[in-house]
């Protein structure tokens, strides 16, 4: 008999959290012997029950597996997986405040970790989206046409703590540009700012910047991924979103959501479109286009990443 294929195996419903602590760390917890995948880390949770949403299954399996009671979490990614025996839909989120102290109630040993060295562990497969989504800021900062390399420096300090910056200057010619990021690099790196270029990737290596990003045109023609630390991708659908999941991009940028003033004429995905598509994406989305930083928390309800933007970061 033929086996089931991948889209016609019914998928596991599956809540998970992740624990945020005060210094930035997250909480794993090895799963149980006798549970499937024994001795593998994951984030807590489990599977959501006929009639619960995700949310109520997040809270009862928190309180289930750990011992705690949510009072503040946000939606942070949705994966789908599939194992060779099983498939799952995973529905992940950020758990930032809670009541109790996280204790193992199923003998599971728990560790909390910084999202850097989470990998140090065995961690489920499924999960590789959202160690990205957690390694990740939610502000993505695009620098203005033609602004000036002194006002660029000056205004570093007051872009948001640990945001990505992309160095745009697609009026400069390649060595022109790469002056300009080599000045530009201590400082922002040094404010904790992490600097992501979109030229030719090697220059990442050359000048020790953080992250490549390729626009959606360069994202067509790659065969493989850069060997960069960190890869960001411009898309604007599903085709673009699939590419960059397929070549083990970190994150993408999706656009544009609602209309712009600097791309006048681009076309707009509208939010419920922008939505369906983050939350099939299966990688870290930020969303462009139209927004403001006031309505980060809006757009991470649809499990976005964060917002990618010119205009929200820098003054008129
Ligand atoms: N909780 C959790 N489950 C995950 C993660 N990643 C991942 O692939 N899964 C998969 O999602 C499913 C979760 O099921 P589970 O066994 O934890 O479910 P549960 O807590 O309701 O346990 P139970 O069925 O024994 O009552 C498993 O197939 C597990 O492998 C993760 O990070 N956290
Ligand atoms: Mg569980």
């Amino acid at each position: 008999m033929a086996s089931a294929t991948s889209a016609s195996r019914p998928c596991i419903e599956v809540a998970a959290g992740c624990l945020i602590d005060t210094q930035g760390r997250v909480l794993i917890a090895q799963r149980p012997i006798g549970k499937i995948a024994a001795g593998q880390w994951e984030f807590p949770g489990g599977k959501i029950e006929a009639g619960e949403s995700a949310y109520e299954a997040l809270r009862r399996e928190l309180h289930e597996e750990i011992g705690i009671d949510i009072e503040a979490a946000q939606p942070l990614i949705r994966i789908v997986h599939d194992y060779s025996e099983r498939r799952v839909r995973l529905d992940c989120w950020k758990v930032l405040r809670w009541r109790g102290e996280p204790a193992g109630r199923e003998a599971q040993a728990l560790a909390w970790v910084t999202p850097q060295t989470i990998t140090d562990y065995p961690i489920l497969a499924a999960d590789a989206p959202i160690i990205s989504a957690l390694r990740l800021p939610s502000d993505y900062v695009f620098t203005p046409p033609r602004m000036t390399p002194a006002s660029l420096l000056s205004a570093l300090p007051r872009l948001p703590a640990a945001a990505l910056l992309r160095l745009r200057f697609p009026e400069l010619d390649d060595h022109d540009y790469a002056t300009l990021a080599a000045s530009v690099l201590p400082a922002a790196q040094a404010l904790g700012l992490r600097v992501v270029l979109d030229r030719a990737p090697e220059m990442v290596a050359r000048l020790g910047a953080d992250a490549w990003h390729a626009t959606d045109a360069c994202l067509r023609d790659l065969d493989e991924r850069p060997d960069v630390p960190l890869c960001l991708a411009s898309t604007h659908g599903a085709d673009g979103l699939r590419r960059a999941r397929a070549l083990g991009f970190d994150a993408a940028v999706l656009g544009s959501v609602s209309a712009t003033l600097s791309h006048p004429g681009s076309a707009v995905l509208g939010l419920s479109e922008a939505s369906r598509l983050t939350q099939a994406a299966n990688l870290p989305v930020y969303w462009i286009g139209g927004l403001q930083r006031d309505q980060l928390a809006s757009v991470q309800q649809h499990y976005a990443q964060g917002i990618a933007a010119i205009r929200a970061y820098w003054p008129a």
